[in-house]
């Protein structure tokens, strides 16, 4: 299958690129840029050079749609809304990247991302692309929403307790990321000496990403609470830790809690449960496609401690999109994403 890549001159772009050069049933086709047309991929990125050395051409749909069976748009949030029209009667599937198509309210979608929302036809057709829970949706989708990074993460660690646990009173959500989270353009944010030892939370009670987690723990449990979230930068380039604390109304056991998590996850090949007592942390999924999760009970407090962690690049964004891909094209789901994680 060829694919193509809008935005390949973004961080997002590049991991696609890296996971599809290593891709037995996915071939590059073009890459695509809307400001360094004509300047090869390996100019803008010389980790790539003699083994991926296209150039960058303009992004034009039709033309696309000839040479490609799908296309990946890796663009900022507000960009994918404008250009999926374009493609919609054309023979290419789509896999976005950013945020425009994941939100199925667009009222929602307008108040969190401050931006206008896409057309409803569009929303409507594309599919949220959490490849774990999702799975016979992405088999027949022809438009994928890929989820956000914290979702991916908070979403994997929640969904066996908010799958089978009816009563949960209370869910707190405290998530780290690294830098490579706000893409490649500069920014005072992500500036060395601003990032640099320094821990900094940012857009509390107002991340974007909170509308997409309630959307879909409330699509698998109607009755589950809002959340609290908020989010952190850490100074490291890869990785997210999401740590949840999830209050159940009624005592529980480890064993029933971690009975839950092994029955969700025994067949699910890039997650991966850490033993009891045991936790993870961001190098250990560095630069691969898990999600490892450690759980906990408290029996003096009635809190379940959930740790989450993913590749922010990887699951969080190109290695599902990959993953996505694969379901959607009948590969093996694990295709071209079996890397053990870089360490240390
Ligand atoms: N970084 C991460 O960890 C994650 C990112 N995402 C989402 O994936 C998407 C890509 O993120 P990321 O790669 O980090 O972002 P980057 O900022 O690194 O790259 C985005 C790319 O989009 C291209 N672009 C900018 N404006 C336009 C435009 N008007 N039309 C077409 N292309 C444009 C730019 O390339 P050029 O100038 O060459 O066109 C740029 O390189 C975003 O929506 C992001 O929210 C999702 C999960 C995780
Ligand atoms: C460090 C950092 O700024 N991270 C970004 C990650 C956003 C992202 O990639 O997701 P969307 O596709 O939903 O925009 C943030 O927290 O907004």
């Amino acid at each position: 299958m060829k694919v193509s890549i809008v935005g390949a001159t973004g961080y997002g772009g590049a991991e696609l690129i890296r996971i599809i050069n290593n891709h037995s049933h996915l071939t590059l086709a073009s890459v695509h840029s809307s400001s360094k047309t004509g300047q090869a991929i390996s100019n803008e990125y010389p980790h790539f050079m003699h083994e991926v050395d296209d150039i960058l051409l303009e992004i034009n749909p039709e033309q696309m749609a000839k040479t490609s069976d799908l296309v990946f748009l890796a663009t900022p949030n507000g960009i994918s809304k404008g250009l999926t029209p374009f493609f919609k009667d054309l023979n290419i599937k789509i896999i976005d990247l950013s945020g425009d198509l994941r939100i199925k309210d667009r009222d929602e979608y307008q108040k969190w991302y401050k931006k206008e929302a896409a057309d409803e036809e569009v929303i409507g057709r594309a599919v949220y692309g959490l490849s774990e829970w999702n799975k016979e949706n992405i088999l027949q989708a022809d438009m994928i929403a890929n989820p956000g990074c914290f979702p991916t993460a908070t979403l994997l660690g929640l969904a066996p307790l908010i799958q089978n646990f009816s009563a949960i009173e209370d869910i707190i959500i405290d998530a780290k990321t690294g830098v490579s989270g706000a893409g490649r353009s500069l920014s005072a944010a992500s500036h060395f000496s601003e990032v640099n030892e320094n821990l900094k939370i940012y857009k509390v009670l107002e991340h974007q990403h909170t509308p997409e987690i309630e959307q879909q723990i409330k699509a698998w449990n109607q009755h589950t609470p809002n959340i609290s979230f908020s989010a952190h930068l850490v100074p490291m380039t890869r990785g997210i830790m999401a740590t949840m604390y999830v209050k159940v109304d009624r005592g529980t056991s480890f064993q029933e809690i971690w009975d839950l998590f092994k029955s969700a996850y025994e067949d699910k090949p890039f997650v991966r449960l850490h033993p009891p007592g045991s936790f993870p942390s961001t190098k250990h999924v560095y630069g691969s496609n898990y999600c490892d999760i450690g759980v906990a009970y408290d029996d003096r407090t009635n809190r379940i401690t959930i740790v989450s962690v993913i590749d922010n690049l990887m699951k969080g964004a190109a290695g599902q999109a990959v993953q996505n891909a694969n379901l959607m094209f009948g590969f093996n789901e694990t295709d071209g994403l079996q890397y053990l994680p870089l360490f240390p």
